[in-house]
């Protein structure tokens, strides 16, 4: 978004004719870090073999020299991991990152692309801001624009990358971080900063951080486009900024699609406009320098072959539309002949066009995922940022010599207030138009001046009042600008508040970011961010150390799943080899998986009535905050199942992260209800306490029953240290069957909300039913009728029945004879009968899919807890056989020593002595063998019941996904059904 202020740019940074494809039209500055760039399977020379590495062109220097002020965009590329869903979908790896820059397709070896940087899913948010955004932020500190911006197709990572989430900051709250840093860094200047925050929804923009700013024009001035009326604060530290933005958060359209629970459906700009001037004696009459630092989090591209109906389609439609734009603006951009660049065809280009016409420093990160399923999704994102490379800009300082700079403003305020200041202070009270005033107003001053002991005294309490008000107002505004707490303070006033040291997470910040994304990431970072979360009381979960072991022996191990075909299989070990390599040339699979704990509190809400909820909800919050975990872990032993620890892990992050939010959701409300004790009658606040305090019960709710899942998984995690392979299974199958039973619910709250329809129709129809009776009986009294009506009751009956609204002052037409009005009732009524038998027709057909839902879904759930209830048996008798098995072992063993050795042994089983001294007694090898044979006997009867149990364990697999396939069956029945539903609506319209 361009500044308001924005020095107009010297030159055009459109990018000329760089012909995409010729390796010749590479000469960037940024080429100097990075090779450049390009490789494209069908025309590189790297196209000639397999594998073989891709043949880089690098940028001419003379033509580098030529252009040393050009650069191009910076454009990475990020991959996240493959999620759990993807995972146990057995999808395999479409694309790869393959050494640091370049990006692969696994099928096809030759179609590779080259960027900047190429992180894999191991990456961190931290490692990719210091590559992709780092340079842009400390350029926009120095009064140079920065654009950074995220885009890739839907469930990619933009928002995980943009916003992140407590544990791993996404690159806003770390440009803001560094942002107060540099100011912390340089005591020759001091800043002053200011954010707002839009989202563009629908082709509307609205301002996220002004609820009452909606639909708000772009207006266009000299110096660039502007969004009229947005909201603008000024901030004062990193906790403020991030405090802003997740208010903003709250108020942006989010959604959940097919591919992602929590979707952004809108885009965000979030930008922060910074102001500096030189600090210190002399500066006066120096130029601002002022720049904007635009950080953006595009919405996903969608796929058209996604099934998606209603405000989904629309908002879809839409989002692809202006992403649609911005690919052309980008194509045209880099594009020489072209002429026209179609900014004005979306409200995102419109906002971005001072960004990408090159005014200012702009990264692009691409976020990709390496599945299969996507693989085409992916590679239009690849070919995107392939283009967007190759746009030049020319970014410079935006230097203003503007009195109406906030700055300055501020500054020539403290200046002329503490110029009065002194004045008071002095006694001294200057005439400001002293040389305009006469000899007899100066006597007469000093008559005044005179007058007496008392006034003289009033006045000087005035004098007082007034030097108090001055030196708050300066205080005020000596806040609001920041400067380094290094540089001298001596003309500065107490009080100010100093930036924080750089890249350390306070407890302040972290309570502040946006907690919308529940996603666990593992990475170094995040270690070090829980470092500096210690002791942080306020920001949720408490018990760290143990969240830190749960990390480190559960979600390290979350993606060491029993790999679900071979190829995948190979394909993980291999990425396990190449971690540490980087330019190594094997598929870089991800290592790591994301967690993703999207909360959806909506489905467990209740209502919640006590009066004062606050201080109850704080209590409950903490309540359940204190898990006894280090219970739980005291139980762990080396032999307990990897997935079951997992499994305990992951519920207990959701616990967390549950608890987080009720802390948050906690202290708003503790805020609320302070600000209700002072507006009593503010409804919208008690409206606002009554729906927090509902979601904290919902929460609170979600909360013990995790609690209660928790301690049944680490019964279950305590079965499987005696079989942990089969265990591996069940806990598998326990984990779908749980997922099936909340898809389950799902459908089932689906089938009420349908059902509530159906009920609505039935009303509709019982009410055309009425209006059917109504008219036959009007039809029959006016055929019983001797007399003959006015013709004008008979057009007003006429116009009635049509459903118009009859003019008192209109007269009967002549022509409408009575006949014609009956026939035209009888048709009337006629059709109102076709339709009545049309709308019952299709309401019975929905009562009977309802009736057809309803069965299946409930076959279904009797299916998943019969599956249930086998499991649980199932794992008790695996248990049992576990230990039995381990029991025959040890005889096994001991019949199988010989009697020197057994002589000899030293083990106190009591089993083992007993066979000992039998032996001894017998001394016989017939009984040796008797013995021997029997075990063997033994072994193969338990060996045909593992058999027996792993068919019931295919037989249970048989049955989840038959399950899934009636889920299949049951979500296309609920698809025709929405058209049902749909065409229904739509009858009913046409009658309206
Ligand atoms: N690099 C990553 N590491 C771990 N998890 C990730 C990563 N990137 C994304 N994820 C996870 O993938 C899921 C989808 O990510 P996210 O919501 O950021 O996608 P998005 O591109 O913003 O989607 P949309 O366009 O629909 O809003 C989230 O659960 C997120 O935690």
């Amino acid at each position: 978004m361009s500044s308001r202020r924005e020095s107009k740019p010297k030159k055009s940074g459109l990018s000329n004719s760089k012909a995409v494809n010729s390796p010749s039209s590479s000469t960037t500055s940024s080429s100097k870090q990075f090779p450049e760039l390009y490789i494209d399977g069908q025309s590189s020379p790297a196209s000639s073999s397999a594998r073989s590495k891709p043949q880089y062109i690098y940028s001419d220097n003379l033509q580098a020299d030529a252009d040393r002020s050009k650069e191009n965009v910076t454009v990475t590329v990020r991959f996240r991991p493959l999620s759990p869903r993807e995972l146990r979908q057995g999808e395999e790896i479409a694309w790869y990152a393959d050494g640091e820059t370049i990006v692969r397709n696994e099928h096809n070896q030759t179609t590779a692309y080259a960027y900047d940087r190429v992180f894999a899913p191991t990456t961190t948010t931290r490692q990719v801001y210091d590559v992709s955004a780092q340079h842009v932020v400390s350029g926009a500190m120095e009064g140079i624009n920065g654009t950074i911006f995220a885009y890739g197709m839907t469930s990619s990572g933009k928002t995980h990358t943009m916003h992140g989430d407590q544990r791993s900051p996404g690159i806003i709250p770390l440009a803001v971080k560094d942002a107060f840093s540099i100011i912390q860094e340089t005591p020759n200047r001091e800043f002053l900063l200011r954010v707002s925050y839009l989202e563009i929804y629908n082709e509307v923009v609205n301002d996220l951080l002004n609820p009452a700013g909606q639909n708000l024009r772009i207006r266009e001035d000299a110096q660039g486009t502007f969004v009229e009326g947005i909201k603008e604060e000024v901030v004062l530290s990193p906790a403020h900024a991030l405090s802003l933005i997740a208010a903003g958060e709250e108020h942006r359209h989010v959604g959940s699609t097919n591919f992602n629970l929590l979707s952004s459906r809108s885009h965000t700009i979030f930008t922060l406009t910074i102001e500096s001037s030189p600090y210190g004696e002399n500066s006066e009459g120096e130029a601002v320098n002022l720049s904007q630092l635009n950080l953006i989090d595009l919405a996903g591209s969608e796929s058209s072959k996604v099934e998606t109906t209603g405000i989904r389609r629309k908002e879809g439609s839409y989002i692809n539309k202006s992403l649609l734009t911005l690919g052309t603006v980008i194509s045209k951009l880099t594009d020489g002949r072209a002429t026209h660049i179609p900014y004005r065809d979306s409200k995102l280009t419109r906002l971005l066009q001072s960004s990408l016409s090159g005014h200012g420093h702009v990264s692009l990160i691409c976020t990709v995922t390496p599945s299969s399923s996507n693989s085409e999704e992916t590679h239009n994102t690849l070919k995107f940022a392939h283009r967007a490379k190759h746009i030049e800009i020319q970014a410079e300082q935006n230097k203003i010599i503007d009195e109406k700079s906030l700055i300055k403003k501020y500054q020539n305020e403290i200046r002329a207030l503490k110029e009065e200041l002194e004045q008071l202070k002095r006694g001294i009270l200057t005439i400001p138009q002293l040389h305009d005033i006469g000899e007899d107003d100066i006597i007469l001053l000093k008559q005044k001046l005179e007058d007496g002991q008392v006034k003289l005294q009033s006045r000087l309490e005035q004098e007082e009042e007034a030097k108090a008000a001055l030196l708050s107002r300066i205080q005020r505004l000596t806040k609001l600008i920041l400067v380094s707490t290094n540089a001298s303070q001596s003309s500065r006033l107490p009080q100010r508040p100093g930036p924080r040291r750089r890249h350390s997470f306070g407890e302040e910040e972290l309570a502040y970011l946006p907690h919308r994304r529940r996603d666990m990431t593992l990475d170094g970072e995040n270690v070090e961010l829980y470092v500096s979360l210690e002791g942080n009381a306020e920001t949720g979960c408490d018990t760290l150390k143990e969240e830190k072991k749960a990390r480190k022996n559960g979600l390290l191990n979350w993606l060491k799943h029993r790999k679900r075909d071979s190829g995948m299989e190979s394909m993980m070990s291999a990425s396990d080899k190449s971690s540490g390599n980087k330019s190594n040339s094997t598929p870089s699979t991800p290592k790591s998986g994301s967690k993703k704990f999207n909360v959806e509190s909506r489905l467990s809400q209740s209502l919640f009535t006590e009066s004062s909820p606050c201080k109850d909800l704080l209590s409950d919050a903490r309540r359940h905050r204190e898990v006894p975990e280090n219970d739980y872990l005291g139980q762990e032993t080396p032999l307990t199942s990897v997935k079951a620890i997992d499994q305990i892990d992951l519920l207990r992050e959701q616990q967390k992260i549950l608890c987080g939010e009720v802390a948050l959701h906690s202290s708003t409300l503790k805020r609320l209800s302070e600000e209700a004790a002072r507006n009593p009658l503010n409804e919208q606040i008690h409206d606002k306490m009554k729906r927090i305090s509902d979601e904290i019960r919902g929460k609170n709710e979600r909360i013990a029953l995790l609690e209660k899942q928790i301690a049944d998984s680490i019964m279950v995690s305590s079965n499987m240290e005696k079989s942990e392979i089969s265990q591996f299974n069940v806990a598998e199958l326990v984990a779908q069957l749980n997922e099936k039973s909340f898809e389950l619910e799902v459908k089932a709250a689906d089938n009420r909300i349908i059902q509530e329809q159906l009920n609505r129709k039935i009303c509709e129809c019982g009410g055309l039913q009425e209006t059917v009776a109504s008219l036959k009986q009007q039809l029959s009294d006016a055929l019983e009728s001797p007399n003959v009506r006015s013709k004008a009751s008979y057009s007003q009956q006429f116009a009635k029945m049509n459903g118009l609204q009859m003019d008192k002052e209109v007269v009967a037409p002549k022509e409408i004879s009575r006949d014609l009005l009956i026939k035209t009732q009888v048709t009337e009524i006629e059709e109102l009968k076709h339709k009545v038998v049309g709308l019952t027709e299709s309401k019975d057909q929905l009562e009977l899919q309802n009736h057809k839902l309803a069965e299946e879904s409930s076959y279904a759930k009797g299916l998943a807890s019969a599956a249930a209830v086998e499991l649980k048996e199932l794992s008790e008798e695996v248990a049992k056989l576990m230990n039995h098995n381990e029991r025959l072992m040890l005889e096994l063993a001991a019949a199988k020593n010989t009697p020197t050795q057994r002589r000899t042994s030293t083990l106190r089983n009591g089993r083992r002595e007993s066979l000992t001294k039998q032996h001894d007694q017998v001394g016989s090898s017939s009984y040796l063998k008797r013995q021997l044979a029997m075990s063997k006997e033994r072994e193969l009867s338990y060996e045909a019941a593992l058999l027996e149990k792993d068919q019931r364990e295919a037989e249970l697999q048989r049955k989840v996904e038959e399950s899934k396939q009636r889920e299949a069956y049951l979500e296309n029945e609920l698809a025709n059904m929405w058209v049902l539903v749909a065409k229904l609506k739509k009858s009913n319209g046409v009658d309206t």
